[in-house]
């Protein structure tokens, strides 16, 4: 099982995956010969140059006030991110299908070979680069300036009577996609650049998406896309930290919840409760996927002093913010909110700008967590 691949093993050889997982530099002199190889194996020495980085661009922390200020207006400054790139900026995935085959699950195998077939000669090597915001984030926004093993847990009776009533009492409200049979959500979706793809590939007439994200101006340019069918589709505008406001689905409701490099956005100290109530939106057998930032990532060592604000969370120039993730602090935040790990790999990605002879090396993390069958956290 993916999943049970230590840091840094090779995680990819067990998938399928081939576009993205099968190049290794085994001739440091052919560093320059492509634009990316894939699960670099860092030195003792890269590791502990990169603590270092860190220690030194953390020795300064963010004042205070200007700390409340990027805290409260967090939406305003992704608004202001989204008005100047609107949707040009993070590009479509369809790389997601080969890592989170969930999100098209009845989809014929051979579709998406086909699919990818023909996409691939469109797509050249450096299409490696989109595997995150990437590049470009860590530029600091420059431009602008398996199958699951569930497990049953048995409920007390009572409890198990309780969590009924209140199943059917949900049940029996209407919802945006109430009658679908198959329903995603993603939070922090940005512009779309999952959401479509997942629409165009997914074609299960049961399949209904949600798609939120704390960005109005974000959310106006879904709405507003050609490829927004509301049959389909509800886009909503929701701040996955408002502890008031509820998501548009009742509990128990969703198959899959998404988040991709939305979580590392937020203050650490809110992302536990931002979990658990995303995990209680899961069906029993659900699953919440993440692809986000990597503690190391070269986005994390680029940063310059005066940028930390808490230990390996940073904001950009721009105002928007990030944190880089361990495997570890993830498995915690996910089986805190009593779900169970499916897969929790490192992507270590060696990347290369050839023009500049320039090498970068990004670390993300990958997770995949279910929702038990029976759950008592529901
Ligand atoms: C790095 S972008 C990723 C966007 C999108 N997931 C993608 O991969 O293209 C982070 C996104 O998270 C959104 N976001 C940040 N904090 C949020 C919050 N508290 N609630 C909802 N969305 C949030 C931002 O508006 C932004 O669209």
């Amino acid at each position: 099982m993916a999943g049970s691949y230590p840091e840094g093993a090779p995680a990819v050889l067990a998938d399928k995956r081939q576009q993205f997982g099968s190049r290794f530099l085994r001739d440091p002199a052919r560093v320059f010969h492509h634009n990316a190889w894939d699960n670099v194996e860092w030195s003792e020495e890269q590791a502990a140059a990169a603590e270092r980085k860190v220690q030194e661009n953390s020795i300064q922390r963010v004042c205070q006030e200007k700390q409340v200020d990027y805290e409260i207006n967090a939406h305003k400054y992704w608004n202001d991110f989204y008005k100047i790139h609107e949707n040009g900026f993070f590009k479509d995935r369809h790389w997601l299908f080969t890592e989170f085959p969930e999100l098209a699950p009845s989809q014929n195998q051979n579709h998406l070979k086909d699919w990818f077939l023909e996409n691939k000669s469109e797509v050249p090597e450096c299409r490696n680069n989109e595997d995150g915001p990437g590049l470009i984030m860590e530029e600091q926004h420059k431009c602008s300036s398996k199958s699951l093993e569930h497990k049953t847990q048995t409920l007390p009776v009572e409890e198990n009577v309780t969590q009924k009533i209140s199943d059917l009492e949900i049940c029996a409200d209407e919802f945006p996609g109430s009658s679908a049979t198959y329903r995603i959500l993603e939070v922090g979706c940005g512009v779309g650049n999952t959401v479509f793809p997942i629409l165009q590939t997914n074609n299960d007439p049961g399949l209904f998406v949600y798609c939120c994200d704390f960005s109005s101006t974000a959310i106006e340019l879904v709405q507003t896309n050609s490829e927004y069918d509301p049959s389909r589709c509800f886009a909503f505008v929701h701040d996955l930290c408002d502890e008031e406001k509820s998501y548009p689905v009742p509990k128990g409701s969703l198959d899959i919840i998404i988040l991709i490099f939305v979580l590392s956005a937020i203050v650490p100290d809110k992302m536990q409760k931002a979990i658990n109530r995303l995990s209680r939106l899961l069906k029993p057998g659900g699953m919440m996927l993440l692809r986000d930032y990597g503690r190391y990532d070269m986005a994390q060592l680029r940063f310059k002093k005066g940028q930390c604000l808490s230990g390996n969370f940073y904001v950009r120039g721009d105002g928007t913010r990030v944190y880089f993730f361990t495997q570890e602090e993830l498995d915690t935040l996910f089986t805190t909110a009593g779900l169970e790990k499916v897969q929790n790999l490192v992507d270590r990605r060696l990347q290369v700008n050839r023009g500049k002879q320039l090498t970068m090396y990004r670390v993300w993390i990958q997770c995949k967590y279910c929702k038990p069958l029976l759950s008592s956290t529901s």
